[in-house]
């Protein structure tokens, strides 16, 4: 079912409205791309580009798949072995993915452009990029971090960044950005277990197309149209989540934890409110859902990360500890810059904020939430 528009998403037909569509790449290619690239091999790269895959075999599609790697031995080996074991353990990966470390072959004629690359790389990864890219792709983020440096969310930074290398201009790639997001813990889903998401792009023609695109039998992603929304919801759970491990890592219980996130999502909702994202976003899949994921799974990153710090570790320690990407670690003090900016109050990331730069020791975080002036449960409030 398209939660936009109440109707079922059709896998194979055509979209409707595909010739209305100012898109070339959906124009040309109604019946989807031709060619997709992931951007990326780290555990969600990896994990997508066999959600692709997959989609691509159920609909009888005729599509190929690349998985670019930045590290030329290890996409070897990945292509050699036909598993990516560093980054999903265990998972044989289907053999129509094309493993490669060439991003002139990767795309070459990629029409659906997908960035699983860490929020913090992701502008200088697309400035070599954009030489090869496909004016008329379209460019699906996977990333939930904010820009430290600018506090641009990544659809942000892809119309920026494209906007500037190719010369088409920000607005172009502005619609031709969208993003995927909701409760999508990469292990999970690269051992097939049922998942939703979310695909949002300012226009639901692009968002349905891209759908089409990643739904596998395991895998069913919605569509949607606030990509404000559906980017903050994303980021800010991982801040929340770091703090969900901190109360873990001091061995609070569940009430504590169940407090953190209802709170989490209040302030959430209220950036993204703030934002102009919608309410309704920030119920469902990359709202209260991938919230609700990340929160209670010794998978997340950034939950491991706050369960190191809460049980003791040093901001150092913990980052030597962590061995793939915990976005929260970077993108909370620019979500709370972002909040600073827009007057909306972020009690919960502020405090993660304290901590992680060391201004807050970990066990007085409890008492610093807890001790401020008792207020409303409204949203506003
Ligand atoms: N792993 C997961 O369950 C999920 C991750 N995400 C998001 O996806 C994004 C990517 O995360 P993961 O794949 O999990 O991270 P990861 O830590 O598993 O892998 C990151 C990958 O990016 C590569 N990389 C780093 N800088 C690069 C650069 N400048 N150019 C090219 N490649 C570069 C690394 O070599 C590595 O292969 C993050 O924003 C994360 O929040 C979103 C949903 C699920
Ligand atoms: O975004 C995720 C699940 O939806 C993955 O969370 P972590 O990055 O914390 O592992």
């Amino acid at each position: 079912m398209n939660v936009s528009t109440g109707r079922p998403i059709d896998r194979k037909a055509p979209p409707e409205t595909a010739a209305a569509s100012s898109l070339t790449a959906l124009a040309d290619e109604p019946n989807g791309p031709r060619k997709v690239v992931v951007l990326g091999a780290g555990s969600w790269g990896t994990t997508f580009a066999k959600v692709l895959a997959d989609a691509a075999r159920e609909a009888s599609a005729e599509r190929t798949v690349h998985l670019w790697g930045r590290n030329r031995e290890a996409m070897d080996r990945v292509r050699e072995t036909g598993r990516n074991e560093r980054y999903v353990p265990d998972i044989d990966l289907p053999r129509e993915i094309q493993f490669t470390s060439d991003l002139g072959e990767a795309l070459n004629g990629a029409r659906l452009v997908v960035a699983a690359i860490p929020a913090q790389s992701l502008r200088a990864q697309l400035g070599a990029v954009a030489e090869f890219i496909d004016p008329d792709a379209v460019v699906l983020s996977l990333a939930k971090g904010l820009e430290s440096a600018t506090g641009l969310r990544m659809t942000e930074v892809i119309a920026q960044a494209l906007g500037e290398h190719t010369g088409g201009g920000r607005d172009q790639w502005a619609r031709r950005s969208c993003v995927l997001s909701g409760p999508n813990l990469a292990m999970e889903i690269a051992r097939e277990e049922p998942t939703a998401s979310v695909v949002a792009a300012p226009d639901l023609t692009t968002a349905a197309w891209v759908a089409r695109c990643c739904a596998a039998p395991y895998f069913r992603p919605y569509t949607n149209t606030d990509v404000t929304g559906t980017e903050i919801g994303g980021l800010v759970k991982n801040v929340i989540a770091l703090c969900v491990g901190i109360c873990d890592g001091r061995g609070y219980g569940d009430n504590s934890k169940a407090s953190v996130m209802t709170r989490g999502l209040a302030e959430t909702t209220r950036l993204a409110l703030a934002l102009g994202g919608e309410l309704t976003t920030l119920s469902g899949l990359s709202g209260m859902g991938d919230l609700v994921a990340t929160c209670s799974s010794s998978l997340s990153r950034n939950h491991t990360a706050g369960r190191l710090l809460g049980s003791g570790l040093t901001m150092s320690q913990v980052q030597d500890a962590m061995t793939q990407t915990a976005e929260a670690i970077r993108s909370a003090p620019a979500v709370l810059a972002l909040a600073q900016e827009h007057g909306v109050e972020m009690p919960i990331t502020e405090a993660v904020v304290g901590v992680l730069r060391g201004d807050i020791p970990v066990d007085q975080l409890a008492p610093k939430l807890l001790g401020r002036d008792l207020k409303s449960e409204g949203n506003s409030a």
